[in-house]
């Protein structure tokens, strides 16, 4: 029987910039020290595991075994997921991970180290620009050897939202729209770049702007993207997130 994990409120939804190295925040710390340890080790591991997944989610995507290997490795995937449901949560409580570190998304499927969708996007912000970096392997392709227009538009949702967030407070996308010039190859280094433009700031929406390039040749566009980011009104928070809104929305 899977036991539930609880939590008395959302603390956070914030994305953070992806580092290699997690910092232990006051956050994780028992007074005595003694939790440091504890949830140092536990997102070192949960880094691990999306590590791990991640290369099996590749493999999976490029092998070309036979049906016999196929099964029998379905089988041990199968045998995966037990232990890791015998302590789970619901889509209503956040990971205790990002509650022991404000700021922290583990399972962020663009840049989540934990997600083992996600490739992960690393993000950096300086000056109000937010830039990522990834290498996309064949479980993102679309067109072959090229990534899939889906996944270019996820990750490029997510850096925009860093360079909205990198104004004041993180928001939500009302609008998002990529031109794709040219395809996006797999297995290379990319960049991603946003930022706002300043005469697209009002209260609680800003319209920032985006860039796919490869890391060798950051001037050759590959695609070109521009979002529409809104900050809920606590009371839109509420209707979207119930009784426990994210608290950076919720202020009346
Ligand atoms: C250490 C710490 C690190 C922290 C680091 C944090 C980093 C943090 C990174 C986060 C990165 C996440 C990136 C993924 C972000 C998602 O994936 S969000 C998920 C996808 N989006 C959604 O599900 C949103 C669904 N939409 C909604 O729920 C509603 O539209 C909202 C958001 C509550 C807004 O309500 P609404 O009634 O549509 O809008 P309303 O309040 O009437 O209008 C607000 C303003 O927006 C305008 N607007 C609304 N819709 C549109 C539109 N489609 N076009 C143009 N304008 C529009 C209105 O005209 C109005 O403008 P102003 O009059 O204020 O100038």
């Amino acid at each position: 029987m899977a036991r539930r994990v609880t939590a008395a409120h959302h603390r956070n939804d914030q994305e953070t910039p992806v580092i290699s190295e997690y910092r232990q925040s006051d956050a994780e710390r028992e007074p005595d020290g003694s939790g440091e340890d504890h949830a140092q080790d536990r997102a070192r591991a949960a880094r691990e595991l999306g590590d791990a997944l991640r290369e099996l989610v590749q493999a999976a995507a490029g092998t070309e075994v036979d049906a016999a290997t196929l099964r029998k490795t379905a089988d041990q995937a199968r045998d995966l997921v037990g232990p890791l449901t015998e302590a789970s949560r619901t889509r209503h409580v956040p990971p205790t991970l990002d509650e022991a570190k404000p700021g922290r998304r583990m399972y962020n499927p663009a840049s989540g180290p934990g997600n083992p969708i996600a490739p992960p996007m690393r993000v950096r912000v300086a000056d109000g620009v937010a830039t990522g970096t990834c290498t996309l392997g064949l479980a993102y392709e679309g067109p072959h050897s090229y990534t899939h227009g889906g996944i270019s538009a996820m990750l490029v949702d997510q850096i925009l939202g860093h360079a909205h967030a990198a104004q004041g407070r993180p928001g939500m996308t009302v609008s998002l729209s990529l031109r794709y010039r040219r395809p996006v190859p797999l297995e290379t280094p990319l960049r991603l770049t946003a930022w706002v433009p300043e005469d697209s700031i009002t209260d609680r929406r800003t319209g920032p702007k985006a860039t796919i390039t490869t890391e060798d040749e950051p001037d050759r566009l590959l695609v070109e993207a521009s979002g529409i980011f809104v900050i809920p009104t606590a009371e839109q928070a509420e209707r979207i997130f119930g009784d426990n809104p994210p608290p950076r929305w919720s202020e009346k």
